[in-house]
């Protein structure tokens, strides 16, 4: 049945619509399975190459499409072994909630990681609150070990009970700070590197907001800091430090950072 023409030439039929309709949710819900993972680029890689094939095809650029198709084909191998953890990761994702019949879980409920953020949020709510100074370090792919041999090694569970009473003023490890890993509490009372350079922006700071900096600078960690003097909460992060972030801010952003590594250790139970 045809319903339009369009640009007075397609025939636009019911089953057309319904086919983008169908596509559309497809792929919005495989983008939010991917989320914050590094596939992301990939999409975005993916559709671009898409575009260029279209309109090379439109031109009809011979050697581009043979080009684009030979590079689709192995393309897919390269995703499939570059992203293997986290095709894993949405898989075991997707098997998981249909196991457990709830479709909530399936497309935006990690309860894990949303928890280990509420826990981190609270700590972090409270010590602000009470104008406690902190320095939080979540630990991504690069290894800081070195630092947190620097203290005390505890291994224990996150919770945001442990972490105000490792910050609560004159306890014995609150000096330094706090490293966590995605699964547990690490150290405490760890020494982190200084700048090995100060730029002028630099001494507006604190020593305790420059190592979060040039911690942030020399690894891939997230360092949450709560300023003693201000109880304002900081992140640094590569080569930026935002302040003055709320806790919704920071649990989003404890979400984003480790939601790759929830993905990989969920796959590999
Ligand atoms: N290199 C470091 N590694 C770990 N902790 C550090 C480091 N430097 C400073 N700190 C921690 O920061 C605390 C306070 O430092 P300082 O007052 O200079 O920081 P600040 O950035 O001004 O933060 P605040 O706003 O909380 O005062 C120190 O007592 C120490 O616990």
């Amino acid at each position: 049945m045809h319903l339009f023409k369009l640009f007075g030439v397609i025939d636009v039929r019911f089953a057309d619509i319904l086919d983008i309709f169908l596509i559309s949710i497809v792929a919005y819900y495989v983008f939010l399975l991917f989320r914050g993972t590094r596939a992301v680029q990939m999409f975005v890689g993916g559709g671009l190459l898409l575009i260029g094939w279209f309109l090379a095809q439109w031109w009809e650029l011979h050697t581009v499409v043979w080009l684009l198709s030979n590079l689709a084909t192995l393309g897919i191998i390269a995703v499939v072994i570059l992203f293997q953890p986290e095709i894993r990761g949405a898989l075991t994702r997707i098997g998981q909630s249909v196991a457990n019949m709830n479709l909530r879980t399936l497309f935006f409920h990690q309860s894990g990681l949303n928890q280990v953020a509420e826990e981190i949020g609270t700590a972090v709510q409270d010590l602000a609150k009470n104008q406690f100074g902190a320095l939080i370090v979540l630990e991504n792919r690069v290894g800081l070990r070195n630092y947190a041999d620097t203290g005390e090694y505890l291994n224990a569970r996150i919770s945001s009970r442990l972490l105000r009473a490792l910050f609560f003023p004159n306890s014995a490890l609150h000096d330094g700070a706090v490293i966590l890993n995605s699964r547990s509490i690490v150290a405490a009372g760890c020494i982190l590197p200084l700048p090995a350079i100060t730029t002028e922006q630099d001494t507006s700071y604190g020593m305790r907001h420059r190592a979060a900096k040039a911690l942030a600078a020399e690894s891939d960690a997230l360092v949450i800091v709560v300023s003693e003097e201000t109880g304002y909460i900081s992140i640094a992060y590569r080569t930026t430090l935002r302040r003055k972030l709320s806790v919704k801010e920071v649990e989003e952003e404890i979400k984003r950072h480790w939601r790759g590594l929830f993905d990989e250790s969920e796959s590999q139970k």
